[in-house]
């Protein structure tokens, strides 16, 4: 779950860029970059590290033009510490093209070879994002006939894209000369909007994973791009777009509603917020079912994430909901960070219990989702070092037990702590006194409930169905190891940023 970002402004993009970029972080901590567009020239810097890091103020000055795409970075293929691997990516040919990506293909080798066998074009990085954009190129070569391009022939190539990729990508890529471009893929896994303001100049865009980077800037939400739907703005501002795929559909992440997205974000119509607050009350209402025999004192949320469930939970319980914990709030998500032991370190860190809160008490603690129980052993363990009397914890998310393969790090079952376990199991490893997870039905309903329409998502994690791409036992096994290996820091001896002017003449 990157964050990608796209402009088309009337005066210098390079603030706003930064600034969305900000407002993106939570979608990935490990890498950060920009490319503006100026004529023919790109400018782009790149490097690894938070957006406040990898930014200084001679970097920004060397990023002109009106027109450009960002992206942060939480990576799901390669590795997180190239700085070759930050994007966005560059291809020269034809025209010049770069391009940022959230999601993950699944048929990245695939094509991987296909590109070197038959389109005889060269992947350097392990990347499937790099693999994406070479698809991209060669689609839109393919459909150019001379050294001019139109919305059309755009929209022709982005059609062979979908063709060929797999999986889930939601996109901002600008061709020299020509425009920005951006796309999601036919099943709609990954968000991506777009909004507008009204300047004395013209109307400016700004294409981005979530609508919060709209509001901060100043931007109107107009509307999410539809799945398999590609838009296109050239240099001048003139607005372009097209459905590119046969049978698209719409199939958000389920996951984006649990935890990766912002809850001041709207994605595909549903406020994040509102559907953590109807988590809370679905749990209420198990809860009242099914652990009416305990006596809850208190309802503490785990912070960030599971502060509006937890709210909503405690009001309809009609229980007290204190803050027992207090986050640090210079420490960033743990969940996205890479390696086990610095996510472990860093909860501590993060996190911190008052006694007060705890001291003789029977707690529910509260959080979106437990996923490897990195938060949740650390969590518990702290509430009983701080004199909770029973720990009761409940998850607004059922237990994820299968890999994800659409843009959330989580590919092997071994690291998941709900794969092998039932919820007695689960909650014994945690060192609680008893634990609730929502149900999936509940879960997907508390989307559907403020919009009916919506009604099919991607849950794969959950139930281990997987809507894109030929997802095998035999895939997740390669990919795996892969990613084992990817993590053990195969990774490229370069320095952590890159610097690069590109001028492509005409
Ligand atoms: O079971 P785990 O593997 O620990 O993963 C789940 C935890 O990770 C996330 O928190 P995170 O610290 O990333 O971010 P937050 O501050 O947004 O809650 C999530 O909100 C859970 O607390
Ligand atoms: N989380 C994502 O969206 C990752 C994008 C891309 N697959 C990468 O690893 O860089
Ligand atoms: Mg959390």
């Amino acid at each position: 779950m990157c964050g990608v970002l796209g402009i088309v402004a009337k005066s210098p993009a390079n603030q706003l860029l930064y600034d969305g970029l900000l407002m993106l972080q939570h979608r990935g901590q490990d890498a950060g970059g920009i490319v503006t567009a100026q004529g023919n020239t790109f400018h782009m810097h790149k490097g690894l590290g938070l957006v406040r890091d990898v930014f200084r103020t001679r970097n920004m000055r060397a990023l002109h033009g009106n027109m450009g795409i960002g992206h942060v970075r939480y990576p799901t293929a390669g590795s997180s510490k190239s700085p070759a691997e930050a994007q966005p990516f560059y291809v020269n040919s034809p025209f010049g093209i770069v391009l940022g990506h959230n999601g993950n293909l699944t048929n990245a080798e695939q094509l991987n070879q296909e590109l070197f066998r038959t389109d005889l074009r060269h992947v350097n990085t392990h990347s499937d994002s790099e693999v994406l954009l070479n698809v991209l190129a060669h689609e839109l070569q393919e459909q150019t006939g001379n050294c001019h391009l139109d919305p059309e022939t755009i929209f022709a190539a982005v059609s062979g894209v979908h063709r060929r990729c797999a999986g889930a990508y939601a996109v901002v890529a600008m061709i020299a000369g020509y425009g920005l471009l951006a796309f999601r893929d036919p099943h709609g896994i990954r968000p991506l909007v777009y909004g507008t303001m009204e300047t004395k100049k013209g109307t400016e865009y700004l294409i981005t994973s979530e609508s919060v980077a709209l509001d901060t800037l100043g931007f109107q939400l107009v509307r999410d791009i539809a799945p398999g739907e590609a838009i296109f703005i050239d240099e001048a501002g003139n607005f372009f777009s097209q459905q590119c795929a046969k049978n698209a559909s719409l199939n958000p992440c389920i996951f984006e509603y649990v935890y990766l997205a912002r809850p001041d974000s709207v994605i595909d119509g549903v406020s994040v917020y509102e559907t953590r607050l109807n988590m809370g009350e679905s749990l209420a209402e198990k809860i009242t079912r099914t652990m009416s025999h305990l006596d809850i004192d208190v309802v503490i949320p785990i912070p960030d994430s599971s502060r509006p469930s937890a709210l909503q939970l405690s009001n309809r319980l009609g229980v007290d909901f204190r803050e027992g914990f207090i986050k640090n709030r210079y420490v960033g998500r743990t969940f996205i960070m890479p390696g086990q032991q610095q996510r472990k370190k860093s909860v501590r860190q993060k996190l911190n219990a008052m006694s007060i809160e705890f001291k003789g008490k029977n707690v529910l603690l509260v959080d979106d989702s437990i996923v490897r129980g990195t938060t949740s052993r650390e969590i518990v363990q702290m509430a009983r070092d701080a004199g909770a009397n029973k720990i009761y914890f409940a998850s607004a998310s059922p237990p994820v037990r299968f890999p994800n393969v659409y843009g959330i790090d989580m590919p092997t079952r071994q690291e998941l702590i709900a794969a092998e376990r039932d919820t007695e199991e689960i909650c014994r490893e945690i060192g609680a006194d008893y634990l609730i997870f929502q149900e999936l039905e509940a879960l997907t309903h508390t989307v559907s409930k403020v919009k009916p329409e919506l009604s099919c998502f991607e849950t794969s994690c959950f139930n281990g169905r997987y809507i894109a791409g030929n997802v095998t036992a035999e895939y997740l096994e390669t990919l795996e190891t892969k990613r084992n290996g990817d993590r053990a820091g195969r990774q490229m001896p370069l320095k952590t940023q890159l610097d690069l002017s590109l001028t492509v003449s005409e």
